[in-house]
């Protein structure tokens, strides 16, 4: 008999014994039929088994940006394998742990490690520990992503206040909030005109200002991935008033905006794009990885800080 080793993406619950599809049904619509209030419940009764306080703020970090959770204290760590239908993260650069203890005074959850599309999940798979992390009682949302720089006047380094995104794929008829709305999350149609909270944007200037450091601000494209962008893409999303691309984010602050987040969003530049044909250039991950390593002690201070600032004024 053949012993067949199972790849994280194989394993995971929803594969194994999740609802089969209904004829026709969309994918994001099995996920939310799975993932139903009283499964994220239980999931968080779970953790909350093994961490007994509340956290106030949840952080997911993004691409070689996960060394944010070694400054966190008193620290509890779940591994997702050991947390009932969690997901694995499958990327070089995404551990895959959930880090739960005090960050500048402020209870944190931190997500070591994030879902993407392309590793085969749903975006409504991609996107459900929002969910978890609210309910475990957090109420400001701080993602942080790898970008590369469409914006001509970005460079490799940049830091980019997300203050709105393009996203692609609910553009393209794949919104992680399709299938069965369960108003307890939040509403059937919920705005996202402010998914990226004002305040906290000017909170994060005024911080950014006394480390002397330039923050960019601009709007996220997030697309579906793994490709990286050809020319013609690129000289679309500029158009469009694109000013970073990746493969995260967007269905992640979609959920967060539906149940009630307030969301800070931190793109680090790591890479410039293709913009024309002469270009010999071409990103690769392992640069990704290299540069949001290199400048993740400045972007850690930012976040660090503003925990600071939310505890001292909390609206
Ligand atoms: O968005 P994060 O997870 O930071 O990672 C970005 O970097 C990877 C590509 O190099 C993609 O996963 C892209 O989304
Ligand atoms: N899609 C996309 N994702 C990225 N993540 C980091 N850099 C890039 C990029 O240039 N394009």
């Amino acid at each position: 008999m053949s012993h067949h080793t199972r790849s994280p993406i194989e394993s995971t619950p929803i594969a194994e014994s999740g609802p089969s599809a209904s004829v026709g049904e969309h994918p994001n619509a099995i996920t939310n039929r799975f993932y139903t209030y009283e499964r994220v419940q239980d999931i968080v009764s779970f953790i909350q088994n093994i961490v007994p306080t509340k956290p106030e703020i949840a952080i997911i970090c993004g691409s070689g940006l996960g060394g944010l959770a070694e400054l966190i204290t008193d620290k509890i760590v779940i591994p997702y394998v050991d947390i009932p239908h969690f997901p694995r993260s499958t990327v070089v650069g995404h551990r895959s742990n959930l880090v739960f203890g005090v960050l500048n005074g402020l209870y944190v959850v931190c997500m070591q490690g994030r879902f993407h599309p392309y590793e085969g999940y749903t975006t409504a798979t991609c996107a459900f520990p929002v969910r978890v992390m609210r309910m475990l009682g957090a109420h400001t949302l701080i993602v942080t992503c790898a970008a590369g720089g469409v914006n001509k006047g970005y460079s490799v380094g940049d830091i980019m206040l997300i203050k709105d995104h393009l996203n692609f794929p609910n553009l393209a008829g794949n919104n992680p909030l399709i299938g069965h709305n369960d108003e307890r999350f939040g509403p059937r149609f919920p705005p996202v005109g402010h998914a990226y909270d004002r305040q906290y944007l000017s909170k994060m200037k005024q911080i950014a200002s006394k480390h002397s450091v330039e923050l960019r601000e601009g709007v996220y494209c997030g697309l579906g991935g793994p490709c990286y962008e050809t020319i013609a893409e690129i000289n679309m999303l500029r158009l469009l008033g694109g000013d970073a691309v990746g493969m995260s984010t967007v269905h992640e602050v979609t959920l967060a905006a539906h149940c009630g987040f307030r969301t800070l969003g931190l793109a680090l530049i790591t890479n410039k794009c293709l913009w024309d044909y002469d270009t010999t250039y071409e990103p690769v991950h392992e640069d990704v990885i290299r540069i949001s390593e290199l400048k993740a002690n400045e972007l850690q201070q930012l976040i660090y800080d503003f925990i600071g600032s939310v505890k001292q004024n909390p609206t």
